[in-house]
């Protein structure tokens, strides 16, 4: 029985949104933009072998409609290959999941939009009485590495976390695992999880984080996000109630509040991720899913603005590619994708709303062109198709239906 292995390249947008301007993200477009990053320094043009085999600089030209500096000569694809666009109001980690999952969000998480003072009173106070807390810092928009370098210190100092949030539907607690304690962050984030229940945040997110004033601070594998569950069976739900393997890689499990998920690896690091991903593959039966987050593209790179080494990421990425191809089985299928764009060289360090790859592959396929799908649903009922499951509520299945 046939097998599926999907990968989400986190925030590897192929630009080209539609609906792009509502977002104030009209030319936002990660994959473009770190391809003339890269071609345009010393180091020389991306270089993608194995991704470029399986569509993906096709697939961006396709979206934008022009090929990316370096992919100018692109070879016929040995896979299927397309892009898709967000059907879902937001541009955030869980809407792309779960939309790819068969799950369109009609009504978009709240926000907290303020920059200063940014979250309600009454919100803080009940996290400060019952989390037993001395108050918190921070309360505004801020970038992650940007807030703990400028407040780790009194944080250190007075016992108050570090709260703040971004143009996503967050709400991200930071605290020095050795000071505060990584447990009591975690345990806050549960609570600040059940408190924000009115406001209808996607995620609260732990940041701990370790180091000194005068060696700076860093933020450790130790993350964890806390997603409101899917409003809807995905997926994930429809592969475990049929008795399938669900393993989930890396933060798949806590974006789905780990709903529909058998079995959860974690791996800090691309390289883990893929190791783990190779474990699953070696160790899972027939008719399993398998599905792998790889986050560091989105949380060490776009949203740090860093597009060279974005770059570097995708070419590593490119290279341990192969061993995912030689551990499929005959009726394994690959999907590759993402959730939503990031794109280094925007102002800001937000996610950018873009449309995203739609990849596939499986031994001894043809290659066929997917066209432009109007919702990353299609991705899942194409899933669905393959593991021979219910059809799922949204989404063309990518393997038997045409894009509009
Ligand atoms: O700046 P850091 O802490 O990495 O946070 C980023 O990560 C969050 C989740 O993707 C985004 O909402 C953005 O705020
Ligand atoms: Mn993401
Ligand atoms: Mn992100």
């Amino acid at each position: 029985m046939a097998r599926a292995i999907w990968l989400v390249l986190d925030s590897l947008g192929l630009g080209g949104a539609p609906d792009a301007v509502a977002y104030g993200d009209e030319g936002a477009d990660t994959f473009g933009h770190i391809a003339a990053a890269c071609a345009a320094d010393a180091r020389g043009p991306l270089r993608l072998p194995n991704l470029t085999r399986l569509g993906l600089p096709q697939a961006h030209a396709l979206s934008v409609g022009a090929p990316a500096p370096g992919f100018e000569n692109l070879p016929e694809p040995a896979s299927l290959w397309g892009c898709m666009a967000e059907r879902s109001s937001g541009k955030d980690t869980p809407s792309g999941h779960w939309e790819s999952a068969g799950v369109v969000l009609e009504t978009a998480f709240g926000l907290f939009d303020a920059p200063e003072n940014t979250f309600p009173p009454e919100l803080l106070d009940a996290l400060v009485t019952r989390g037993r807390l001395p108050g918190v810092l921070g309360n505004c928009h801020a970038s992650g590495t940007e807030i703990i370098a400028r407040l780790g210190e009194e944080h250190i100092a007075s016992g108050k976390p570090i709260v703040y949030t971004s143009a996503d539907s967050v709400f991200q607690i930071a605290a020095h695992e050795e000071h505060f304690g990584l447990q009591r962050l975690l345990d806050l984030c549960v609570l600040a999880r059940e408190l924000l229940g009115p406001w209808n945040i996607g995620r609260v997110i732990a940041r701990p984080f370790i180091g000194t004033a005068r060696d700076g601070y860093v933020r450790t594998g130790n993350r964890r996000d806390y997603a409101l569950e899917p409003p809807a069976p995905t997926l994930l739900d429809v592969a475990r109630a049929a008795g399938r393997e669900v393993v989930s890689v890396g933060k798949i499990s806590d974006i789905f509040a780990a709903r529909g998920v058998t079995r959860a690896l974690k791996g800090n690091g691309h390289d883990a991720l893929f190791d783990a991903t190779l474990s699953a593959m070696a160790e899972t039966g027939d008719g399993a899913l398998i599905a792998t987050n790889f986050v560091d593209f989105d949380s060490v790179y776009g949203h740090r603005r860093n597009a060279l080494g974005y770059g570097v990421a995708l070419e590593h990425f490119d290279a341990r590619l192969p061993e995912v191809l030689a551990a499929l089985r005959p009726h394994d299928l690959l999907v590759m994708s993402a959730d939503h764009g990031c794109d280094p060289t925007w102002p800001g360090s937000d996610h950018t709303r873009e449309r995203v790859p739609l990849l596939a592959f499986a031994p001894g396929i043809a290659g066929r062109a997917l066209g432009r799908r109007d919702s990353f649903a299609d991705l899942g009922q194409g899933i669905a198709t393959h593991l021979g499951l219910a059809r799922l509520a949204h989404g063309r299945c990518f393997l038997t239906e045409t894009a509009p």
